[in-house]
């Protein structure tokens, strides 16, 4: 589904963050970014979702280039920062928003939100803080959430257990398995090695925006990591 070829990133010139020579992620594929900070997580995933752009190489989503096609756009949901989130809307708002675009009305909007309850529950949905005014933890639920709305193809996110709360943890976790086994492709970062096992079959370990391990996901995988990063 994703086609990575001689991508390479340099904010500044002469200092690349990023340099894949070859990466594919086939369709149905659960993909555990792991790696220290300023690794070339974000930066690999902004490039996937076309936000920045590529020094050199490029991105192919379904066969077709990311920066030439509007084509990846409504089977992609992603979530990486609380940009992505309208400040100046509540979250029902932003949700029935979002719908929109997805040509879902407010009892669709209504319907999804309620199969999400557990993780973001009623006084989430029914604030009336603005995206903006809510906590770390809040934010994500709602970018998480919108990203889901309209049952996207590829899910992409960034970091998307942290500030949650256990139980909001625990729901991700198995919303994101439950994704998977239908078949939905994620791509998702984390700084918890846990976590990140758990809900991927295959993890990239990006060390200096290299990809130094990429590696199936077995009962071995956690405590190798764990170990890996333990020095
Ligand atoms: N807009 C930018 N301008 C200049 N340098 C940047 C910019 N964004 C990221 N970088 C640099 O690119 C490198 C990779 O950053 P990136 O955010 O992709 O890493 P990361 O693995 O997501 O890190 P973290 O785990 O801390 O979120 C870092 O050295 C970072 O300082």
């Amino acid at each position: 589904m994703i086609e990575l070829h001689n991508l390479k990133k340099a904010y500044e010139a002469g200092k690349l963050v990023l340099d894949i020579p070859a990466l594919s992620i086939a369709t149905g594929e659960s993909i555990g970014l792991i790696g220290n900070n300023g690794a070339g997580k974000t930066t690999l995933l902004s490039l996937i979702l076309d936000l920045i752009a590529p020094t050199t190489g490029e991105v192919r989503s379904k066969g077709q280039l990311v920066v030439r096609s509007e084509h990846w756009k409504p089977y992609t949901g992603s979530y990486l920062h609380e940009g992505f989130l309208i400040g100046y809307l509540t979250p029902a708002e932003y949700f029935r928003f979002v719908g929109k675009l997805h040509g879902l009305n407010a009892a669709d909007v209504r319907t999804f939100l309620e199969s999400s309850a557990g993780f973001s529950d009623e006084v989430l949905f029914e604030t009336r803080k603005l995206n903006r005014d809510l906590s770390k933890g809040n934010k994500t639920k709602v970018g998480v959430i919108a990203a889901m709305l309209g049952r996207p193809e590829l899910l992409i996110f960034d970091e998307p257990f942290a500030n949650l709360d256990p139980t909001s943890q625990a729901w991700l976790k198995r919303r994101l398995r439950q994704l998977h086994a239908e078949g939905t492709t994620l791509i998702l970062s984390s700084h918890d090695l846990k976590h990140i096992t758990e809900v991927s079959q295959r993890i990239l370990l990006l060390e200096r925006g290299r990809v130094v391990q990429d590696v199936p996901t077995t009962e071995e995988t956690l405590p190798a990591l764990e170990h890996y990063f333990a020095v």
